[in-house]
């Protein structure tokens, strides 16, 4: 109804307009002017709608539009239902083509009970020379249409909204990175980058990840809690970020945590390779090249570096210094090896609640680690890695998520005995699921379980071997004495 009633207007105002127009070109120049003004007031004073046009690039041409951008991704769940000429595009980083209105297609919208109209069109220029840059000569632009009663809302709300709205689709639809940092020796070489990117499709998700299902509850709850805190953040002062320390024997599941945590966040992981950053500076500047959503991963934080000893090491050098007479070749190859070494706890702390750190926002740090007890207490303490996850050994609760997740099974006689067992014994999740794995072509979940429990019963005898080994070996020690 609304749009048959603008589209007649439309077409007497066009009428008018053409008619001017043609009349225009038979006026003296000065004539003409006048002509054209009150043509315009006139067309403005009956045709009561307002338009907006939104090009695609920018004033130089060598940028999309970030705004042209978010509408394309708005409209584009609207025109794929309500359009019938649609355009497929193929938007970068996007996990699927993206369908938008073809030219001179058009489609409705409501907001607030106001109805609009959003049209796709294109304005080709007269090519008369070479252009480096094709894209100038075809000018796309969106045109929004309503009536001008409405413009605050319009200009106000709504266009915020579409924008907002836009920019959430586009990162929904976007394909996920893993990210790896470059030896910063490359940098500076041939289309030498920070980050080097691959797509990221790990397979984790919570529900497949198997610990103690409380635990996990309360791991998802405050992760959903993190994303919706921008307000929060920002009225208690904090910079929007979360630092998590997972910790726990080898193949308990810290990385396949952090990929499905990732996946539940539609986060791009960048992991951050320690030992070959050269220095706090060029930490700083990798750590400022990371964009928010993402989650900046430090793998076996122990290892990377010698944090642990650093401080004490400084001091040691401090004392060592004093020494008067000092050897000074050795003085030299000191100062060379530490010259190479690199990032210090300092520089570390600092990335994690320095003043850098409040750019952009909406990050998570994880730390992982074997061994949490050798952590120097500086990194570790609240407030720098807000929540410590421990991954351990393999208990019943998990390892019913493994069944389900390897043999579809969710009960099953046999299950009691591996509950006994797994109290009794301690084997990792990743040793749980490899003897669930079924060596057979056709799986047999039975002859599964029973691997399991063999391998489980092997675990508790090699463990009860070891102990009267100790044993043994400290009562002869006790009796040396
Ligand atoms: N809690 C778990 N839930 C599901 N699968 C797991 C779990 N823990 C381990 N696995 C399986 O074991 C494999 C190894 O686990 P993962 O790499 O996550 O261990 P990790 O704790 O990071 O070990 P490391 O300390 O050696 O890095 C994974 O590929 C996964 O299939
Ligand atoms: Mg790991």
């Amino acid at each position: 109804m609304m749009g048959e009633m603008w589209a007649q207007t439309g077409s007497v105002i066009a009428s008018v307009m053409f008619v001017a127009a043609i009349f225009q070109q038979y006026l003296p120049r000065q004539l003409r002017y006048h002509v054209e003004r009150y043509t315009q007031k006139l067309v403005s004073f009956v045709y009561p709608y307002i338009q907006i046009s939104f090009d695609e690039f920018t004033n130089d041409f060598r940028k999309r539009s970030e705004i042209y951008s978010a509408i394309q991704s708005y409209l584009s769940a609207k025109s794929s239902t309500r359009a019938k000429r649609l355009k497929a595009h193929d938007v970068k980083d996007s996990k699927s083509v993206v369908l938008g209105m073809d030219d001179n297609e058009e489609v409705t919208d409501e907001f607030q009970g106001i109805n609009l109209s959003w049209a796709s069109r294109k304005r080709t220029k007269n090519q008369t020379s070479f252009s480096f840059y094709p894209q100038a000569d075809e000018k796309n632009h969106y045109t929004l249409t309503f009536h001008r009663r409405h413009r605050d809302i319009i200009t106000g709300s709504y266009l915020d909204y579409v924008i907002k709205e836009g920019k959430a689709i586009s990162v929904s639809n976007r394909q996920r990175k893993l990210y790896i940092n470059n030896p910063t020796q490359n940098w500076y070489s041939y289309r030498g980058t920070k980050w080097s990117h691959v797509v990221f499709e790990h397979p984790a998700s919570f529900e497949t990840l198997a610990m103690d299902p409380k635990k996990k509850e309360e791991i998802v709850n405050d992760l959903i809690k993190f994303r919706k805190g921008k307000e929060y953040y920002a009225k208690i002062g904090k910079p929007w970020k979360r630092g998590y320390l997972l910790y726990g024997p080898p193949g308990t599941g810290k990385s396949t945590m952090i990929a499905a945590m990732s996946n539940f966040m539609d986060y791009d992981v960048y992991d951050l390779e320690l030992t070959t950053v050269k220095d706090n500076a060029e930490l700083r500047k990798l750590l400022i090249d990371t964009p928010n959503k993402s989650i900046i991963v430090i793998e076996d934080i122990d290892c990377s570096l010698d944090l642990t000893g650093q401080r004490k090491k400084k001091k040691e050098k401090d004392e060592e210094d004093k020494e008067e007479n000092k050897d000074p070749v050795r003085k030299m190859r000191e100062d060379q090896e530490n010259t190479q070494s690199k990032v210090t706890l300092s520089g570390l702390l600092n990335f994690i609640d320095g003043i850098w750190s409040a750019c952009g926002g909406e990050r998570l740090i994880v730390f992982t680690t074997n061994y949490v007890e050798k952590l120097d207490p500086a990194l570790i303490r609240r407030g720098r890695m807000d929540k410590h996850i421990e991954l351990s050994y393999c208990c019943f609760e998990a390892f019913k998520v493994l069944a389900r997740n390897y043999l579809d099974l969710d009960s099953h006689e046999l299950f009691e005995t591996i509950a006994r067992l797994l109290g009794e014994t301690n084997m990792t999740p990743a040793d749980v699921a490899e003897n669930l794995m079924p060596k057979s072509v056709i799986p047999d979940a039975e002859s599964c379980l029973k691997n399991l429990i063999e391998a489980l019963e092997a675990a508790k005898e090699k463990a009860r071997m070891m102990a009267e080994d100790e044993a043994k070996s400290e009562a002869e020690e006790a009796a040396k004495l």
